[in-house]
């Protein structure tokens, strides 16, 4: 099986998985990974629980759009992460319901939207900035997660989502749902006083675990 067809079938199974735990809903979400002549995109209006490896969408190293059904509207977002990750091969974009809720949170800083609860979280996400709302499949959200995905392989969109890149679809996935698991504690202790990992804590774990 060549890369392409593994890479094909990887992003259907995840996507079924992703679907069948109710980390996303509807056709909300999408899902891509870099090949080496451009991309595979999950389609526009695609549920993620029933994608056909066939007809995933194809984009050439130009982002034209060479193969399969119509791409992601959120074609922007992910390529605003691949421009500014050198080592992302994946991004993974969902609607998974804690890391939603956070997004509409009225008090949250927005440079570090959750703390540092557990080595995990940090270890797999790390630092997660929100993302000023835009509409869905609005291009601006490419500049505007741009600006960020130097400095940060996971964003947070206000009133939306979070978007993860990753070093492979594997890690990619891994760090969506430590981020949703930690979205899910940190509303779970609203009220509750905390002890977060302290800057050294967190510091050594980024030394033992970078990017
Ligand atoms: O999550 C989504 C929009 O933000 C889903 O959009 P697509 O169906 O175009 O992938
Ligand atoms: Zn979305």
């Amino acid at each position: 099986m060549s890369e392409e067809s593994r890479l094909r079938e990887e992003i259907c199974r995840y996507g079924r998985s992703i679907f069948e735990r109710g980390l996303t809903f509807g056709s909300s979400g999408n899902i891509s990974v870099m090949l080496e002549d451009g991309w595979l995109m999950t389609p526009t209006n695609a549920s993620l629980g029933s994608l056909d490896p066939a007809r995933l969408s194809k984009l050439d190293l130009e982002g034209r759009h060479v193969g399969g059904d119509k791409p992601t509207k959120e074609t922007f977002l992910h390529q605003g992460m691949y421009r500014r990750r050198s080592n992302a091969r994946a991004v993974v974009h969902l609607h998974s319901t804690h890391s939603v809720a956070v997004s509409v949170l009225d008090d949250i800083d927005p440079e570090d939207v959750i703390p540092p609860l557990t080595a995990y979280y940090v270890m797999r996400v790390g630092k997660l900035p929100l993302v000023p709302y835009y509409r869905p499949g609005d291009p601006a959200l490419g500049p505007a997660v741009e600006a960020l995905a130097d400095r940060h392989r996971a964003v947070l969109l206000a009133n939306h989502g979070p978007v993860v890149a990753g070093t492979s679809l594997d890690a990619a996935v891994y760090a969506t749902e430590e981020l949703e698991e930690t979205a899910k504690l940190h509303l779970m202790l609203q009220g509750r006083r905390t002890r977060p990992l302290t800057p050294e804590q967190v510091a050594d774990l980024r030394a033992h675990f970078p990017d």
